[in-house]
């Protein structure tokens, strides 16, 4: 093994931690930004994005399988991690290229021309990510656990945790910077948000992750691969099967176990390695409904932020910011829990660390969108632009008196025809204009309408309405939240009217026809609110956070070491995989829940997802309590020096029935299996 030491610790081992920080600052920082991206960029629906982004995660899961199946059995692990990091690097390229809109956008006007080219790099790139990424996960993990002797168990299960915090620290800088990049404005022709930024750095991370690694090439020890054992072992459990199959009938007496019933073709200690990966596959049934939970941050919990106040004093947070709260927390809580809770619990007589915990999610509930109307139905705005009430009659409603700059939303359900309205009601069908979705980022949409008798120029220090005619109104703009002061001119005059702004509203300004320029307008603007303005503090996420992140502290972090240290030697990667096919199959739940369930409610969808979550806490706790550990090195050991005995005995005594023999192994080593497997959790 590994010659080099650094206070107690491989050298290697350093170079396969910085690989992990820059491997995780690319994978998350990329996917900070990805729901937007699909929603703003891509001009997705909310349920499309975020089924797309659970199925990119769920591919990012299942891939592990995948790099398992080579490392273990052909290409080893360190050739495997070089190779899959390429192929990784390649995917991030192609998603910064895939968010530059000036490639398509040939009348530059700011939106992609052709969104299916987009669309369709976008896609490699997450396959090729999801490729590399997932592939890499179980080898880069098992890999760094191979470094360490067997005397180095304590310091193994530290660079577990340290792995994990690496991981975090990662995480938490791409979740900070990459927001940020997106927020800018870049473009060729013409400025828009920088999607490419985003993913253009996190592709830089990866580059460099995959130097780091190749730096370190010299001091890693490197296990030979031991052939295609995922082979070996589906063959083994297949013949298993279909022997006890065969031998179904009560005149054949019953085994231990079922996998005995491969002894006649299988080496018994490949048939005790499966056992073992078997017994720690049977406790990770329960798992994928915590990943369920967990991964939810990524989609629903930053498309829900975008409709929430992140103003924090000093600080405004973009939506996908708060992602960060979760490997802040991380970061606080592993020490705290290695170095005070753990030990403490141990004290009282307890191992805890392998038990696995669950946390629920709050959903907190808003309602800041207004009734928009059906499609049966249209909108009609009265606005009396005059300083007196008018009376107004629709056909088939009572008259209305509507009071001077006021406005009046009405719904029509028979797209009545109005005719004979006095010239200071301004009527017009709001459906085909009016915003009916929160502005992107937290930004308000503001538009102004012009109730005077002569045009008006209305612009801020961030937005120009242009020259608005009489009775008519301009579009939209979008108004960073803080204090705006709008500038309104007709000629060479002019007057200034300021106001608040929120996060995700939608206003829209009635310049009455009363105005004086020269004097202060403030009081000859009428604001009138289309959509609220977020009232929900983002604040309030964290206690989500806290909850889920305190449970992935103590079941994901202890999940990791478990997978490894209950491992047999040659499936390490095997197992890690295992342990990350059960995030996999948690964002497919979301996505089977995403796409077909379609709760109407989000509310009733994460109600629905705490109880599952709280049902599976209570199998599991039952199946973690008798779970037994076992020693798979011990084992292994115990296995091999037996087969060296009966080599000898079969040496000395070549008349035996080899049937006899296979009997009495089979008594003698369900004995050393079960004598190693005797300690309780
Ligand atoms: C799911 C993985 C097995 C665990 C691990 N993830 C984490 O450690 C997360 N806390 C990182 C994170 C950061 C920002 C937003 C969400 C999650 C991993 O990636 O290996």
């Amino acid at each position: 093994l590994n010659e080099k030491l650094v206070c107690g610790y491989p050298l290697s081992i350093f170079f396969i931690v910085v690989n992990e920080f820059c491997e995780r600052f690319s994978y998350y920082g990329m996917r900070a930004v990805l729901v937007l991206y699909f929603k703003y960029f891509l001009r997705w629906d909310d349920d499309l994005a975020t089924s797309i982004y659970h199925t990119f995660v769920a591919l990012c899961y299942l891939t592990p399988i995948l790099g398992a199946i080579v490392a273990d059995s052909w290409l080893g692990k360190f050739k495997t991690i070089i190779y899959l990091s390429i192929v990784y690097a390649v995917g991030q390229v192609a998603m910064a290229v895939s968010a530059i809109h000036d490639i398509t956008d040939s009348d530059r006007d700011g939106t992609p021309d052709s969104m299916t080219f987009h669309i369709v790099l976008s896609m490699v790139g997450l396959f090729l990510i999801a490729l590399g990424t997932g592939g890499i996960k179980p080898c880069v993990a098992a890999f760094g656990g191979d470094q360490f002797g067997e005397h180095q168990d304590r310091q193994r299960r530290t660079f577990f945790s340290v792995f994990y915090l690496c991981i975090n620290g990662g995480s938490l800088l791409s979740t900070i910077i990459t927001p940020v990049l997106r927020a800018q404005e870049c473009g060729i022709y013409s400025k828009q948000k920088c999607y490419s930024l985003a993913f253009g750095v996190p592709a830089a991370l990866m580059v460099v992750a995959l130097v780091v690694f190749i730096i370190g090439s010299g001091m890693y020890y490197k296990a030979e691969p031991q052939g295609n054992i995922m082979l070996d072992v589906c063959k083994c459990i297949g013949f298993a099967i279909k022997n006890r199959y065969r031998h179904r009938s009560k005149q054949y007496p019953k085994r231990q176990h079922w996998m005995d019933w491969a002894e006649e073709k299988y080496d018994k200690l490949l048939i005790a390695q499966i056992k073992m990966v078997l017994k720690v596959l049977f406790l990770y049934i329960p798992l994928p409904m915590f990943w369920t939970l967990f991964d939810q941050k990524g989609s629903r919990w930053t498309l829900q932020a975008t409709t929430m106040d992140g103003n924090f004093g000093a600080l405004v947070i973009q939506p996908d910011q708060m992602q960060t709260v979760n490997p802040i927390l991380i970061l606080t809580l592993v020490p705290i829990m290695d170095s005070l809770i753990y030990p403490l619990i141990k004290k009282c007589g307890l191992n805890f660390t392998s038990n696995f915990y669950f946390s629920f999610i709050l959903s907190n509930f808003q309602k800041t969108l207004p009734t928009f109307p059906s499609t049966s139905q249209s909108q009609l705005k009265l606005l009396n632009m005059g300083s007196n009430s008018v009376t107004v009659k629709l056909p088939g409603n009572d008259a209305l008196i509507l009071p001077a700059a006021q406005v009046y939303p009405f719904i029509n359900n028979c797209n009545t025809k109005f005719t004979n309205l006095l010239p200071e009601v301004i009527l017009f069908k709001s459906a085909t204009n009016d915003l009916t979705s929160k502005p992107q980022e937290g930004n308000n949409a503001i538009r102004f309408v012009n109730g005077m008798k002569t045009a008006v120029n209305v612009s801020t220090a961030a937005a120009d309405f242009g020259l608005i005619e009489p009775f008519y109104y301009s579009n939209y703009s979008q108004i960073k939240n803080g204090k705006a002061t709008f500038t309104l001119r007709s000629g060479s005059q002019s007057c200034e009217y300021s106001t608040n702004f929120g996060f995700g509203s939608s206003y829209t300004f009635f310049i009455h026809s009363t105005l004086v320029f020269g004097s202060n307008c403030q009081d000859s603007v009428t604001a009138v609110e289309d959509i609220k303005p977020n009232s929900v503090h983002m604040a309030l996420q964290i206690p989500q956070y806290f909850f889920i992140t305190a449970g992935e502290v103590m079941f994901s972090v202890t999940g990791l070491e478990f997978s490894y240290s209950q491992a047999p030697s040659n499936m390490k990667a095997v197992l890690q995989a295992g342990w990350l096919f059960t995030v996999a199959i948690g964002n497919f739940i979301v996505l089977i829940v995403a796409e077909l369930a379609k709760i109407p409610k989000q509310w009733a969808e994460y109600v629905l997802f705490a109880s599952l979550l709280v049902a599976v806490c209570v199998i599991f706790s039952i199946m973690a309590y008798f779970y037994t550990y076992i020693d798979p090195t011990e084992i292994e050991a115990q296995f091999k020096k037996k087969i060296n005995e009966d080599d000898e005995d079969d040496k000395s005594k070549p008349g035996k029935a080899e049937v006899e023999m296979v009997k009495r192994d089979s008594i003698k080593c369900h004995d050393e299996y079960d004598k190693a497997t005797q300690t309780k959790m």
